[in-house]
């Protein structure tokens, strides 16, 4: 693609939480012709996230926390997802594993790496790494719940995976790394 890309033009709108940039670019269509596009990109660095199930009693474990952006747009439900954070000079199995001990709670020993989709590519520069880990009672260190210094009031929620499909479905879960997780269990099933 390098060779269909030249930036002309770079400006920062805002460097605050994240840095939000506008690009004048020219890009070279498929059929041969240049265009100029202005792009502006949300960067707040990439992120982590982690759906632990018990095979043994075949639950998961989520948390449930109020979020701004969506209450702003109407939303007035906490939302219900999965364990995440953003990777903070972490390498992201490190960065979750820190997470689910802050978050939930628990010092998780199986983690499995499964892919690191971008979440929204027109705007927001972040790829999102995704974990699932076999978890049990035993492993359960804390009561979780995040930092309170930063604003976090995290509710730990423990669930069959089942009663998650399902608030997939009667739209109690609406946040998409979450739903893409509890899919994915089902598909390819975590076995004890
Ligand atoms: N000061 C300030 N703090 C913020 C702002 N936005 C978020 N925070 C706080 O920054 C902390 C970030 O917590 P993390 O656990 O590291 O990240 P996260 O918010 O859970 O983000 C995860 O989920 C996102 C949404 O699905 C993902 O986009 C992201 O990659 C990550 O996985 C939270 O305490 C949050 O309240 C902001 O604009 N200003
Ligand atoms: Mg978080």
């Amino acid at each position: 693609m390098e060779d269909r890309v030249r930036i002309r033009s770079e400006e920062v709108l805002s460097d605050d939480w994240a840095v939000l940039k506008k690009t004048v670019l020219d890009y070279r269509r498929r059929d041969g012709r240049w265009e100029t596009q202005t792009r502006q990109t949300y960067d707040r660095g990439d992120g982590a996230v982690i759906l632990p199930f018990d095979p043994q009693r075949s639950t998961v474990l989520l948390v449930r926390q109020f979020r701004f952006p969506a209450y702003a747009v109407g939303y007035r439900e906490p939302l219900i997802e999965a364990c995440a954070g953003l990777l903070d000079e972490n390498d992201p199995e490190t960065a979750i594993r820190k997470e689910a001990e802050e978050e939930l709670g628990y010092h998780l020993k199986d983690i499995e790496r499964l892919f690191a989709p971008f979440m929204s590519p027109g705007s927001v520069t972040e790829r999102l790494w995704f974990f699932t880990a076999r978890y049990s009672p035993a492993d359960r260190i804390s009561d979780g719940g995040g930092s309170p210094e930063e604003g976090e009031d995290i509710e730990v929620l423990e669930m069959p995976l089942d009663e998650a499909l399902a608030g997939i479905a009667d739209g109690r879960i609406v946040d998409a790394k979450t739903i893409i997780l509890i899919q994915h269990l089902k598909l390819s099933p975590i076995v004890g």
